[in-house]
């Protein structure tokens, strides 16, 4: 059998569910051997498969977080796009299948899937209830706005819990969601996707607003902070911290673990921002085919990508892990399986990310460099929680810095 390789950033829980879909995969038909191998996070992943390449080691699937998109859209010598892997494979494949809002994140203007949408999600909000019970609260609350939320935190801080709220990937759920769910540019050129000349923006009034919240939250001890990627994950399921705003993938590892009942719900917003809520914009991975193998391995990684993209298998994966429903069929089989129903919360994030069409500003990032640019982020964020910064002064110097960075892949890609 043919060999195809498939290098991914999932360990944990989702590092389990992806082995299985691998081996049921390798268990329907002889043809083909799926290998999946483990390059660390979701940085790493992409620092590997760039390397690799290189080196002429690169494997024929690189799992790449929505950040990496960019650079690998500009990768060229270096990809395969997946609309030509599946035409030249012969099979069936129908781009339309996929959600409009997910594939096109993945697509060019003109209508080509450079990447196959594989683990998207948006960001929500996770609530123990024990906890909210133990503030004096009633378990069912669930605040829409940030200002709602202030009220949980102060209650729950008051009844003695060490940690209100703490949130993963801080740059993705409070700069780059928070600015999409607003209506606000987080770069100018409708954030990147209408041209390489684009500007962060991130540093205007509601942006500055919202973290200067947060920045006094930290003071306080209403928001503690726990790292740059989902480090808090651990603390929200060990029960330690009440209030987490996490990608909806999340799901999968406090639904294996929690001791607690949780409810999922929409992220909050700001409601003295006009049109606010608008849609949030998606998070996770997609898979890249790498350039340089033989036809045959091609065709296999087209049967896999549609072994994948079946709706029962998809049906699973997002019933398992919180990730969205990638095609149409995918979605309409979990409702008539009624899984909605009986696990509330996990029909929030398509419904956050499709219920209004997205605008200029909603559509998404496309930015290069983008994973330096968020280290960049990181960085100053962290300056506002640990008290030295402001948060204008913090936004004001990510924007300087990353722009720097913008205007080097610019030049390389003019
Ligand atoms: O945890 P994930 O896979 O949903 O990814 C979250 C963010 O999009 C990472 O950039």
């Amino acid at each position: 059998a043919t060999e195809i390789q498939w290098w991914h950033a999932f360990t944990g829980r989702l590092g389990d569910l992806l082995a299985k879909q691998v081996e049921d995969y390798n268990a329907s038909q002889s043809d083909y051997v799926v290998v999946a191998t483990n390059k660390g996070n979701y940085s790493e992943t992409l620092n590997a498969g760039i390397a690799a390449f290189r080196a002429g080691e690169q494997p024929h699937i690189l799992q790449v977080f929505e950040v990496g998109t960019a650079t690998m859209m500009s990768a060229k010598g270096a990809i395969k796009p997946v609309y030509e892997v599946m035409a030249e494979s012969g099979l069936p494949f129908d781009p339309n299948a996929y959600l409009a809002a997910v594939a096109g994140y993945y697509t060019t203007t003109d209508g080509q899937m450079l990447s196959l949408p594989y683990n998207s999600s948006t960001p929500v909000l996770y609530i123990n209830k024990d906890a909210l019970k133990t503030a004096g609260l009633d378990p069912e609350t669930k605040p829409k706005t940030w200002g709602e939320v202030e009220t949980v935190l102060t209650a729950l801080k008051a009844s003695g819990s060490a940690c209100p709220l703490t949130t993963a990937w801080q740059s993705w759920v409070h700069l780059e969601n928070l600015s999409a769910y607003h209506n606000v540019p987080f770069a100018t050129k409708d954030n990147g996707f209408a041209g390489v000349d684009t500007e962060l923006a991130f540093n205007s009034p509601v942006q500055v607003k919202h973290i200067d919240t947060l920045g006094r939250w930290a003071k306080d001890g209403l928001f503690i902070y726990s790292g740059r990627r989902n480090e808090g994950g651990a603390r929200f399921r060990s029960g330690e911290c009440a209030l987490f705003t996490e990608s909806s993938a999340g799901y999968a590892g406090v639904k294996a673990e929690a001791q607690f009942p949780f409810a999922v719900v929409n992220l909050p917003y700001w409601d003295d921002v006009a049109g606010a809520p608008q849609n949030t914009i998606i998070g996770g991975a997609s898979l890249w085919v790498m350039a340089g193998h033989e036809g045959e391995e091609y065709k296999g990684v087209a049967d896999f990508f549609n072994f994948l993209s079946s709706a029962e298998v998809q049906a699973d994966w997002h019933q398992n892990t919180g990730y969205l429903p990638i095609t149409t069929a995918a979605y309409e089989l979990t409702k008539s399986q009624g899984f909605y129903e009986t696990s509330p919360g996990t029909d929030i994030a398509i419904l956050q990310m499709t219920g209004k069409a997205p605008t200029g500003n909603s559509k998404g990032l496309r930015l290069g460099s983008f994973d330096q640019i968020r280290g960049i982020i990181d960085e100053e964020l962290e300056g506002v929680w640990s008290g030295s910064k402001s948060a204008q002064e913090a936004l004001d110097a990510a924007v300087e810095r990353g722009n720097q960075l913008l205007r080097r892949f610019e030049q390389a890609n003019r």
